[in-house]
């Protein structure tokens, strides 16, 4: 390099890198070999980008040995990751290194800070972080990169603390070389068997050669052959464990691990994982596939969205023989290949899905982490709405744990017509719901549903085996056909004229007042009219700002509670019930979780009520 010190520019780390640089340097002994793990995967997707871009424009080609260079140097005490990808141009290297791009790694850096520090090894050893995890073993990091297509070459250079310097260098092909300078306490990491066992134990699955130089040679480290190509007799637990870790950034076993060949019309293989616990990026990122597709080995893109966005979560690889190696982005778009390909991979997971279905325990934890990313298909996917009904699985107002809509059927009162409902923000407080007390009293079980997509998806699936599903927020639900367990406590007042008066009073924030059978202990609750949207999905479209045209509540009233009793007896003699009627319709609102209309306005209200009862 022929730099002078003027050429060099010296820029601040964005403040999330100097934190997770800090925490990952002063926080880690014993899982430092990862850092290994994320070089060369980097140095992988470099030069599997750069094969993918050179089938638009030749001219950016990989050289014929397309390999990552391992180079340990003892003199020096420096190990080089080279390898022939993309490259960097100056202010990729500026972006991608001096600041946090990927979502995931922020909020891995936020889970890092909170960990207490002996649990901080673990974490980034299980999770990686990334370029940043040098640090752990050299004490200066050189980034030498020329961007394929371009002359120039830079060099992004720190020390881990507070800065980077980027100054201009030169390199022969494009390409990018990271060059560690070790750590005294981390001089194993130059010793050539020291890596390659490190390499076999990480990098086994990188398709792309692998070579580790060893008295001035490249040895081959890798055996590069593409897991899923074998049959599942030979690859060990361990291997797919290892690779499903690579694939997704997941720490955790596999909840199911899905692995076949298909012959005949569609040739491919595939390697798929339903994951054992939440990701930690948020799998609604941006709702698509990530399944990677490769074509006889080599990696083309993980945007083919093999799979619909309600089995996002599923990781893996799909490789197929049906495919020209120089497959175009349009062309990913345009063929028949894919769609079929899509078809025959869906219906395999959900094979899986319906098989692992049978064993309750196993299948509950796979829905508490997913299950809400399932429903969204009932909602979207017409084809496949029917496929995925009998895979739910609710909370009840009847039973513990989980149930499916076949057995809520299977415990249907006589005479029961319909598959009840109820949604909200939190089935604990569903549980408690005045809305529930008719069913309770008449032993009918209400499915108690608290996932924001339970307000959209039972519209559309209308049905289950014949039984309509009806949420109970809806219309007037006709109890009357059902017999009560017990006939509740009390004579019902007479509340017609109660209802007049209280409709006058309330005027247009309720669209109607009406007597209702489904109230045991409660005074009040509300109802959505018929024909529009329930309750929930009222207040999702209000929080959305999106109410438009959403007609007033119903507010319904228990004619036999004493409260009731006492305002009908009250307007009887003469009395003023309006202040009462709004105080009624604030608390049918609270009790399903939302505020009163007008909260000061509530307050002065109970007061003035609690003062008229304490004099
Ligand atoms: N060898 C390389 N060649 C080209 N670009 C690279 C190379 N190494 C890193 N980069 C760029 O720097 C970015 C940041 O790398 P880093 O390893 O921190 O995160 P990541 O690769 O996006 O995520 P993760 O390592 O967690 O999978 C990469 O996304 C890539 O754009």
């Amino acid at each position: 390099m022929t730099e002078t010190a003027t050429q060099v520019e010296r820029h601040g780390f964005g403040a999330e890198v100097g934190r997770l640089l800090d925490l990952v340097v002063h926080s880690l002994y014993s899982e430092r070999e990862i850092f290994l793990r994320e070089l060369v995967a980097n140095a992988a997707d470099a030069i599997d980008r750069r094969r993918f871009e050179s089938l638009t424009h030749p001219a950016l080609a990989l050289p014929e040995a397309g390999t990552i260079r391992i180079l340990p140097h003892k003199p020096d005490r420096t190990l080089t990751i080279a390898d022939c990808g993309l490259g960097m141009s100056r202010e990729e290297l500026v972006d991608h290194l001096g600041t946090i791009a990927r979502s995931g790694t922020r909020a891995f850096g936020q889970k890092l800070a909170d960990a207490k520090p002996e649990e901080r090894p673990s974490l980034i050893g299980q999770f990686g972080v990334g370029f940043y995890s040098a640090f752990m073993v050299a004490d200066r990091v050189e980034v030498t990169s020329r961007k394929v297509g371009s002359d120039e070459a830079w060099t992004w250079a720190s020390a881990g603390e507070g800065e980077f310097t980027i100054a201009p260098a030169s390199r022969e092909e494009p390409g990018t070389d990271v060059v560690l300078h070790i750590k005294a306490d981390a001089e194993e990491y130059l010793d050539p068997l020291r890596l390659e066992t490190i390499v076999r134990k990480w990098a086994d699955h990188i398709t792309i050669p692998i070579t580790i130089e060893r008295d001035g040679k490249d040895v081959p480290a890798n055996e590069g052959t593409a897991l899923w190509r074998k049959s599942r007799g030979e690859v060990t637990e361990a291997a797919y464990q290892e690779f499903y870790r690579h694939l997704g950034h997941l720490f955790d076993s596999p909840w199911a691990t899905i692995h076949w060949h298909a012959e005949g019309a569609l040739e491919f293989s595939a390697l798929l994982f339903i994951p054992g616990s939440r990701p930690f990026e948020p799998v609604d990122h941006d709702r698509a596939s990530k399944v990677r597709l490769h074509v006889r080995r080599m990696f083309i893109t993980d945007e083919a969205e093999l799979l619909p966005s309600w089995l996002r979560f599923v990781q893996g690889v799909v490789d197929t023989e049906d495919l020209p190696l120089n497959v175009s982005r349009e062309m990913l778009q345009a063929t028949p290949v894919l769609a079929r390909i899509r078809r025959t991979v869906t219906n395999r997971v959900l094979t899986e899905l319906r098989t692992r279905a049978k064993e309750a325990e196993a299948y509950a934890g796979f829905w508490e982490n997913f299950g809400a990313v399932l429903k969204e298909g009932v909602w979207e996917d017409s084809e496949h709405r029917k496929d995925l009904a009998p895979l739910l699985r609710f909370r009840s107002s009847a039973v513990e744990g989980w149930t499916s809509l076949e057995d809520y059927i299977g415990r249907m009162k006589d005479g029961q017509e319909a598959i009840y409902i109820l949604a909200g923000d939190d089935t604990a407080a569903l549980a408690r719901s005045a809305q529930l007390e008719g069913f309770r009293a008449r032993g009918i079980e209400v499915l108690l549903l608290a996932d924001p997509i339970d307000a959209f998806w039972p519209e559309r699936l209308e049905e289950f085996d014949g039984k309509p599903i009806r949420s109970i927020t809806q219309g007037a639900a006709d109890l009357s056909k059902l017999p009560a367990g017990e006939t509740p406590a009390g004579e019902p007042a007479d509340v017609t004229a109660l209802v007049a008066a209280l409709k006058t009073a309330l005027d247009k924030d309720v669209s109607e007042v009406r007597a209702t059978d489904r109230l045991v202990e409660s005074a009040v609750v509300l109802a959505a009219g018929t024909a529009g949207p329930d309750l929930q999905m009222q207040r999702l479209l209000r929080r959305a700002g999106r109410a438009g045209f959403v007609a007033p509540p119903v507010l319904e009233i228990n004619p036999r509670h004493p409260l009731i009793v006492t305002l009908a007896e009250k307007l009887a003699a003469g009395g003023d019930v309006a202040g009462a009627g709004e105080l009624l319709l604030d608390l049918a609102r609270i009790q399903d979780g939302e505020l009163p209309r007008d909260p000061a306005g509530f307050a002065r209200r109970i007061e003035a009520a609690l003062s008229g009862a304490a004099g």
